[in-house]
This record gives C-alpha cells, structure tokens and sequence, in this order.
C-alpha cells in the first residue's frame, strides 16, 4: 500500500546519503498521506541502500502499525507530534548535517544572511531547546520553536526540516546544509552581513509562489 509515498520517503532518504547529510543512519524521513492520514517513515536503523519501497514502515497518527516489516524509526513519535500539530507538514527530515549540528552543539541559531536561507528555510534558523533522544519530547520542542520557517535546529543534536511534500522536505535540509556551510566559512574570514527582514520576506515570497513548475 502506499507505494508512491513508500517510493519518494525511500528516494529521499537516499537522498541524503547523496548529498551527505547523514552518515550511516543517522537520520529519518517521514511523508504523510493526505488521503489516509497514515505516515510512511523509514525503518530503524537500517542502511537505505539496501531497503526496498516495501521496508518503509505504514503507521497511523497514533502509531499503530498499519502495514511494516519492521521496527519505525525510533523518533516516531516525535514525528507523529508534529503531524498532529502541524497539518500543514506533508513530510518531516531529520538529520545531523555536520554544518548546521555545529550551530546546534554551540546552541546557536543560524542567522540568515544569504537569499538561499531565506528562499528555502523561510529565514534564520531557530533552535528548539535540548530534548533526549527517544524521549518523545523532542517533538514538542519542535512544535513551540518552528513557527512559519521549514527547518529548526535540535541543541546539541542536529536538524528537524519540515515541508508540504517530501520533496520540499528534503529540499530544505539540503539547503539549510549548505546556507549553514556558507555563513559557517563567510564567519572564519569576515563578520557576515545579515539580510534585513524586508529582504527575507522577498525571498521567501519569490519561492512560495513564483519558483519552480507548481505555481
Ligand atoms: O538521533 C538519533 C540517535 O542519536 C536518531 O535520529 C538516529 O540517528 C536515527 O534513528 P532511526 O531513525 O534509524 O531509528
């Protein structure tokens, strides 16, 4: 069942293996069926090289097992949290992306001083307080920090993106990676310059509804 929603979590996650955002499992992707409302996310701790569409684990909101092969992720229910919070998020990617972690670890947002952070992440990157692994409150911590913007930063853990579909899912955390590179490098030769709000809020609306093939 849900075989397209199974194929694009399992392409993403693939995906961030490709675009070195994870290193071994250290990372999850979910997609939520708008149909349904049940949610494919990857399995936990297996290698995505070697899963098929049919690994991807089929949960309802409440976490029962629908259709798996396997044991979900074991931030779950973080993900599940969001969902119910958020019915504008279709898809949630979690990862520890070397860049945007060291923000995290230093208990740092990211500020927002190029177009892309702006485009893709909706501005600044805020950062959702310490929550343990596993312990459920991780998801929480992301609800009362995201507001508006399609990715946070985990204290002392790594990265929460957020999206309308996997796609923009995946889309955000691979470009929160590399806006956080940027101002990582730009802040060891120099003092970045910030973008005004004026100019974020430009950037942000020119992607929301002029780029891409779907506007
Ligand atoms: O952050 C952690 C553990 O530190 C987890 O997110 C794992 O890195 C991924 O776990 P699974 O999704 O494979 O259970």
């Amino acid at each position: 069942m849900l075989r397209k929603l199974r194929e694009e979590v399992l392409d993403a996650a693939l995906n961030l293996m490709k675009y070195k955002l994870i290193t071994l499992t250290g990372g999850n992707v979910s997609g939520r069926d708008i149909e349904t409302g049940y949610i494919a996310i990857t399995p936990s701790g297996m290698d995505y090289e070697k899963l098929l569409p049919e690994d991807i684990v089929i949960i309802d909101i409440e976490g029962n097992t629908v259709e798996a092969k396997w044991k979900p992720s074991v931030d779950t229910s973080d993900h599940l949290y969001i969902y119910k919070h958020k019915p504008e998020v279709q898809s949630i990617i979690h990862t520890h992306s070397t860049y945007a972690s060291c923000f995290a670890v230093l208990n740092q947002e990211i500020p927002c001083a190029s177009t892309t952070l702006a485009n893709e992440v909706g501005g600044t990157v805020p950062l959702a307080k310490y929550a343990p692994v596993a312990s459920g409150d991780i998801g929480p911590t992301v609800v009362e920090t995201i507001g508006d913007k399609r990715a946070c930063l985990l204290a002392n853990h790594g990265v929460m993106a957020v999206g309308p579909s996997v796609r923009h899912a995946l889309v955000a955390a691979v470009m929160l990676e590399d806006a956080a590179k940027v101002y990582h490098l730009a802040k060891s030769i120099g003092t970045p310059v910030l973008l005004p709000d004026s100019e974020i809020q430009k950037a942000k609306d020119v992607f929301l509804n002029i780029y891409g093939q779907d506007k």
